[in-house]
């Protein structure tokens, strides 16, 4: 399918801006152009950040429900060529990133509709008891929240799209004004993100979208005191080392995952195959809450490790910009590597290989393993692909107990027909979300979504939480 490369600005308050360093995306399928984009300097980020300070009078709710609903209007009728330019930087299967252009038009619709709800609260003063505090069974107290000066995103590459929708769609229906860092990876998308935000009306001091060098442009966005939030979706190393950077300051940490699927005996086997095949090789498997492992009780192990070894074959690998085919490339050919040498070692470790293995460039065909030790990388680290390892365990408790002691704690799926065992499972898991009978990267774009342990602080995304964290509440009290 031919493709002619992009080659974009990046945006300082609005205002495109075209510089002498470049940087080249290439298609991760077959090595070609897709695109280049500006790189900033230092003077670029000040730029931004005082643009955005200007002393502009905070955008109405209503201003901020109209650019929000708008925007959700004009990516509804381009998600194609949304979804073919994410295809041309990630290498992720058009089902993908048609599922992925799709999606961004219910959180920026959700987020127009969360620009116009008032959390605003009020206490009356006659909860004290009589004469406790002076004159306090008249007073009133009332909360208000007030848009941040300035907040800034950092996102990853494996959503291209979504990633920023989560962060830039909450910051404006709060009114905050943002300083976008996205993935150099996918910078191309982002650039088409901001672009489409100001055709819909949002007024370019509200936000800017910049790549360039670490030293000289992301850390000094990070460390300047003028930003008040910082929000990052990442790696679990990248995210430490920014909350270690950042200081006195406001941050929400999206961090790595290595999600189970929990199977006991009592499941159906059909959906519990389905939702491991599904959780596993979707987006190539490149999902924080992909299913990282599956548990699986001692009677239906073998089993179940059967109908996931016949799902998976129905899940065509190849090229991306087939529509049939399910699951495209990783990232790049270095990550498909990484995982192919993390296979080698769990297999010489003892793994039993049922299906897939093979590597092709960037492409990982969908890998199923069973009998997978407990205490190797592939299942120990956060793998970012398609594979599907499978693990023997006595019971629920056993399950509980191993996926707790992983240093992660994003999302987990049960997958059972008993209301106990489930509520069991919720109560005793160390985690962020758990899902029954669905995958672990089940999401409602309202929900609170988010990690604790090494996942992340426990302060969620979702556009409800997320507006709040794009905002101040100002408490005032009154004699009325
Ligand atoms: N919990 C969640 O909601 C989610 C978590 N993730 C996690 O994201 C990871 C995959 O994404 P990936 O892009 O590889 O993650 P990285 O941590 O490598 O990169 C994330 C972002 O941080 C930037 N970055 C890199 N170095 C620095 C630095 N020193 N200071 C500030 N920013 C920096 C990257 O820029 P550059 O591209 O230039 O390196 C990119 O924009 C996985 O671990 C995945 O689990 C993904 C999705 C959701
Ligand atoms: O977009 C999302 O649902 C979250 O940011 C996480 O995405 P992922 O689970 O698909 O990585």
């Amino acid at each position: 399918m031919s493709f002619t490369p992009v080659c974009l600005p990046l945006y300082i308050a609005g205002e495109p801006l075209v510089t002498s360093q470049p940087l080249e995306v290439r298609y991760p399928y077959d090595g070609s152009l897709t695109g280049t984009v500006s790189t900033a300097r230092h003077e670029h980020l000040e730029a931004a950040i005082q643009a955005a300070l200007k002393g502009h009078a905070p955008l109405s709710r209503y201003s901020r429900e109209q650019v929000l609903r708008r925007a959700s209007l004009i990516f509804s009728q381009r998600t194609e060529e949304f979804a073919r330019l994410m295809t041309r930087e990630t290498g992720l299967a058009l089902k993908d990133t048609r599922a992925e252009a799709s999606r961004v038009c219910d959180v920026l619709h959700g987020a127009s509709m969360a620009a116009m709800e008032c959390d605003d609260a009020t206490f009356w003063g006659d909860v004290t008891p009589p004469g406790k505090i002076l004159g306090s069974r008249n007073r009133s107290v009332h909360v208000m929240r007030e848009p941040l000066r300035l907040a800034a995103a950092i996102t990853p590459f494996n959503h291209p799209l979504t990633q920023l929708a989560h962060k830039v769609a909450p910051a404006i229906a709060a009114g905050t004004p943002i300083v976008l860092k996205p993935s150099d990876k996918t910078p191309l998308t982002a650039v088409r993100f901001a672009e489409t935000l100001y055709e819909a009306g949002l007024p370019g001091w509200m936000l800017s979208v910049l790549i360039g060098p670490v030293d000289t442009v992301i850390e000094p966005l990070i460390t300047d005191p003028r930003v008040e939030a910082i929000s990052f979706t990442g790696s679990v190393a990248i995210g430490k080392r920014i909350a270690g950077m950042a200081g006195y300051k406001r941050i929400c940490l999206e961090l790595g995952g290595n999600s189970e699927l929990i199977v006991l005996k009592d499941a159906d086997l059909t959906l519990a195959a389905k939702l491991a095949c599904e959780g596993s090789y979707r987006n190539s498997g490149q999902r924080c809450t992909a299913v990282k492992r599956v548990l699986a009780e001692a009677s239906i192990y073998e089993e179940l490790a059967q109908r996931i070894t016949e799902a998976t074959k129905a899940f065509m690998s190849g090229d991306p910009e087939d529509s049939k085919t399910d699951v495209g490339t990783l990232i790049s050919e270095s990550a498909a590597i990484g995982i192919e040498k993390s296979l080698h070692e769990a297999i010489a470790r003892g793994a039993v290989l049922l299906a897939g293995g093979q590597r092709n460039v960037a492409l990982l065909v969908p890998t199923v393993l069973k009998d997978v030790p407990r205490d190797v990388p592939l299942v120990v680290e956060e793998t970012f692909g398609p594979i599907t390892p499978i693990i023997p365990v006595r019971d629920l408790a056993d399950a509980v107990q191993y996926a707790n002691s992983s240093r992660y704690g994003l999302s987990t799926s049960v997958v059972t027909d008993s209301m106990s065992q489930a509520m069991t499972a919720i109560r005793e898991l160390h985690t962020g979300m758990v899902h029954v009978n669905e995958v672990p990267g089940y999401r409602l774009e309202q929900a609170p979504f988010g990690g604790i342990k090494d996942s992340g602080l426990g302060i969620k995304e979702g556009i409800i939480e997320a507006k709040k964290f794009y905002s101040n509440s100002k408490t005032y009290s009154l004699p009325w």
